[in-house]
């Protein structure tokens, strides 16, 4: 079992295979960076897939695939077969912003991967294009789509933004709905890669504006998601994550990998630490003193607030993947 230095249980591992990204969301990665990492310095599948049979041994249980844009890195099917079949029961996932996935969903499928979470702020073309900086809305529906024929388990993720798409907020509960997935609102995390002007809703300004359409209760919040989980009259269960809360992370139970192979014990802090010279030298004993020395410093909390004080984190999300 893996521990950090408060206690928590560490069972999450999210992979970012690939920084680069095919959207430009306005909270995110507005502008293409000045360079992108090179590729000769990703860590191959296979030496990812290595530390993950470590971080799986010492008691990883969940691994979520993200990045960047993780379609965009060739052959990810493979990597996620690899994994699937290292340890049957875990529980494997891909956070995508569903642009590629029609073209995927089926090999995604066949290789083991059992759910998917895709990003969506707009039901209107005009609003996802402003927030993604390119014209996406109508593939991203027809790639959540295919991921249904092929049986994967959705859930949408949505950053909801002042004056651009906080009045849909409705709307998306409504589509989510009728589709039968999950919607899970994220409040915006201030970070120094995304544009000046971005501004994120709180949990109660998001609240408000579903209590003016549905009436929902608070749920208990329990299993290793970060999401805090509202139940509607008729049993629809949205969440919002809610990382301005004080105690958001005290319930936290992840570690992050990069493509370049750092692993990075917190996604506010800048203390990191390489697993690449040890994985590519086959040193098994070293990567796991690694995870454990990371786990040992994973700080308590974030500083993210919603008064003036708030710490802005000089993280790029495409990099350490969200
Ligand atoms: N601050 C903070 N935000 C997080 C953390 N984990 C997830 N998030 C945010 O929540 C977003 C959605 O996460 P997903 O990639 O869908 O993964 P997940 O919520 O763990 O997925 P489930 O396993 O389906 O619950 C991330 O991209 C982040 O923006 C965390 O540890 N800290
Ligand atoms: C970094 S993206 C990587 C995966 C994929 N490209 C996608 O967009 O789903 C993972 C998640 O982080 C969220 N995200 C990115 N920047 C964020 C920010 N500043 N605040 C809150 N969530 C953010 C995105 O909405 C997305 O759901
Ligand atoms: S949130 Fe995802 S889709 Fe948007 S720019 Fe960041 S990595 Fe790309
Ligand atoms: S901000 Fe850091 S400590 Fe808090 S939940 Fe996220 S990763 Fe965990």
């Amino acid at each position: 079992m893996l521990v950090d230095g408060f206690g928590r249980k560490v069972d999450y591992l999210r992979v970012s295979v690939t920084e680069r990204c095919n959207f430009r969301c306005q909270y995110c990665m507005p502008e293409k960076p000045f360079s992108w990492v090179p590729k000769e310095e990703l860590l191959s599948y296979e030496d990812l897939f290595e530390f993950i049979k470590v971080g799986i041994d010492e008691g990883i249980k969940k691994v979520r695939i993200t990045g960047g844009e993780p379609l965009l890195r060739e052959g990810l099917e493979n990597f996620i077969q690899m994994i699937a079949s290292y340890k049957e029961d875990i529980d494997l996932a891909l956070t995508t912003n569903g642009f590629l996935l029609d073209q995927a969903a089926q090999k995604l499928k066949d290789a083991g991967l059992k759910r998917i979470n895709v990003s969506l702020d707009s039901l209107k073309d005009e609003v996802a294009a402003k927030i993604a900086q390119k014209n996406v809305l109508k593939k991203v529906l027809k790639g959540i789509e295919a991921a249904d024929k092929v049986g994967l388990k959705i859930k949408i993720n949505c950053v909801p933004m002042k004056g651009i798409n906080d009045d849909e907020l409705v709307d998306i509960l409504n589509f989510c709905k009728e589709k039968g997935y999950p919607v899970r609102y994220i409040e915006y995390m201030e970070n120094s890669h995304a544009k000046d002007t971005a501004k994120g809703l709180t949990s109660e300004e998001i609240q408000e504006i579903i209590k003016k359409s549905y009436n929902f209760k608070k749920q208990e919040r329990t299993g290793p998601s970060p999401s805090q989980d509202y139940k509607l009259d008729d049993g629809y269960v949205f969440g919002i994550i809610e990382p301005h809360k004080d105690d958001f992370c005290a319930t936290c139970n992840r570690i992050r990998l990069t493509a370049s192979g750092v692993l990075i014990p917190c996604l506010y802090f800048e203390d990191a630490q390489s697993i690449k010279e040890a994985i590519q030298a086959k040193d098994i004993k070293k990567a796991a003193a690694i995870l454990k020395d990371v786990l040992a410093n994973k700080p308590e909390k974030n500083k993210w607030s919603t008064e003036d004080n708030s710490e802005t984190s000089t993280r790029a999300f495409y990099e350490t993947g969200g």
